[in-house]
């Protein structure tokens, strides 16, 4: 770098700084663990840990587990500590970042699971002579597999139609049961309409099921604004509610009465202890609550959720903004000298909180990255995807994590050993 460079490059650091210096999240950082001389660019995968998520779970685990032991399923019910109706006070929290009223959320099992909960509903809720589930053709592989799952266990009589996005309004035709999209492609960041989509569907009599597992805590979602009919989403992505945290799912008010819990556990049941033979649903999405509440995990998500409590989600998202914009208005000059090519659109209304790159060593780069302490991921098959959370990045950190790949690129990768 020659002295002109590093005057430029510390001219281009301190504006961002002063931008930092005005930034009304940045409070929000020191709420997060985060490991010194690391940057972080991976809360879409494994959101960072948030500082009261450890004493909450050693609470649970000595006080409510280890002293009070099994009365903690009632316990305290009147201080809200009561862990029946854990998975109702945790989706009463989800409910206003993703526009939804409490009774619409239910809280617990995996994503995958909850894909198979809301598509089972909605199939049987779509007149049988429909017979299409339309996706994304590059939708999330465990979407594709848990249509493909049900379908089978339905005796093939659906067809899983996957067309390219651009694509999926034309598309919406009469024969289409319900459509399986994700919001934001997990590798190229790219939004998709979800206002305009969920409206076009309606109009020719589709249901809708999102996924919202790259939107919710990423930026603000309004379920009821655009009229959604179903959602699933991640608990251990933006929503920082660690490794393997339960998963949430959306049932429109308006379906509640028509859309059935087909894994209908006793969880689910209007009264679980009345051991009654038949299923008798509990109001509201309850009924989706399978088995026994994961107590441990579901408090960490409890404790996670209440880091967004004092955050208006549209700063939030100008935050998210100004941070991608900033990391690929920096990058710009790398695209030039490197075979990178950028796959996230530039358009705010068509991206999420990501930003991701086609690089024919995708895989090698990534690893040198992680190796420099600069933490994003490799997508197959020539992705490098770096994912930013506006409550615990700053403007600093998209410079620092450039300067690293510029390194990266300059020193590492293409040693003629390292080709593939
Ligand atoms: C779009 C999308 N859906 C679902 C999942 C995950 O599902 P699960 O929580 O069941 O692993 C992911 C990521 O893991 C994802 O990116
Ligand atoms: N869910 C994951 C996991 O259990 C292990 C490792 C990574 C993940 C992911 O989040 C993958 C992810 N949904 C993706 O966007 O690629």
């Amino acid at each position: 770098m020659t002295v002109f460079d590093r005057l430029f490059a510390d001219s281009t650091l301190s504006q961002l700084q002063e931008k930092d210096a005005r930034d009304p999240l940045a409070h929000k950082r020191a709420e997060f663990k985060l490991p010194e001389g690391v940057v972080y660019l991976d809360g879409n995968s494994l959101g960072a840990l948030p500082l009261t998520v450890p004493a909450r779970l050693a609470r649970v685990a000595e006080e409510e587990w280890g002293g009070q032991l099994i009365r903690s399923w009632t316990a305290n019910a009147e201080a809200a500590q009561d862990w029946m109706n854990l998975p109702d006070r945790v989706a009463a929290k989800i409910a206003p970042l993703i526009g939804a009223q409490p009774h619409e959320v239910a809280v617990g099992d995996s994503t995958s699971v909850n894909i198979f909960k809301l598509l089972a509903a909605a199939l049987h809720m779509a007149p049988p002579e429909r017979r299409v589930i339309l996706t994304d053709a590059d939708n999330f592989p465990t979407d594709l597999y848990m249509a493909q799952g049900l379908n089978a266990l339905l005796g093939e009589k659906y067809e899983l139609r996957p067309v390219p996005s651009a694509e999926l309004e034309a598309n919406l035709t009469g024969d289409v049961a319900l459509t399986l999209l994700t919001e934001v492609d997990y590798r190229t960041g790219h939004r998709l309409d979800m206002a305009g989509l969920t409206a076009k569907a309606h109009r020719h009599g589709i249901l809708t099921v999102w996924d919202l597992a790259h939107s919710a805590g990423a930026f603000p979602v309004d379920l009821n604004g655009v009229g959604a009919d179903f959602a699933v989403g991640c608990g251990y992505k933006f929503l920082n509610g660690g490794p393997g945290a339960p998963s949430f799912l959306f049932v429109a008010g308006r379906h509640q009465d028509s859309a059935r819990a087909f894994l209908s556990g006793w969880m689910g049941h209007a009264d679980p202890f009345e051991m009654a033979r038949d299923f008798t649903p509990a109001p509201g999405a309850r009924r989706y609550v399978v088995g026994t509440p994961t107590v441990l995990s579901l408090s960490a998500l409890d404790a996670a959720l209440d880091v967004f409590a004092d955050v208006d989600m549209n700063v939030l998202r100008a935050k998210s903004l100004s941070l991608t914009d900033t990391f690929i208005d920096l990058m710009e000059p790398l695209t030039a000298q490197y075979p990178l090519t950028l796959v996230t659109p530039r358009n705010h209304d068509e991206r999420g909180s990501q930003v991701s790159y086609r690089h024919p060593q995708a895989r090698e780069v990534m690893q040198k990255l992680i190796e420099s302490g600069i933490l994003g991921d490799y997508r197959t098959p020539d992705i490098l995807r770096f994912g930013f959370t506006p409550l615990y990045h700053s403007h600093a950190d998209v410079w620092r994590a450039v300067q690293g790949i510029k390194r990266v690129l300059e020193n590492e990768v293409l040693e003629e050993g390292e080709r593939t």
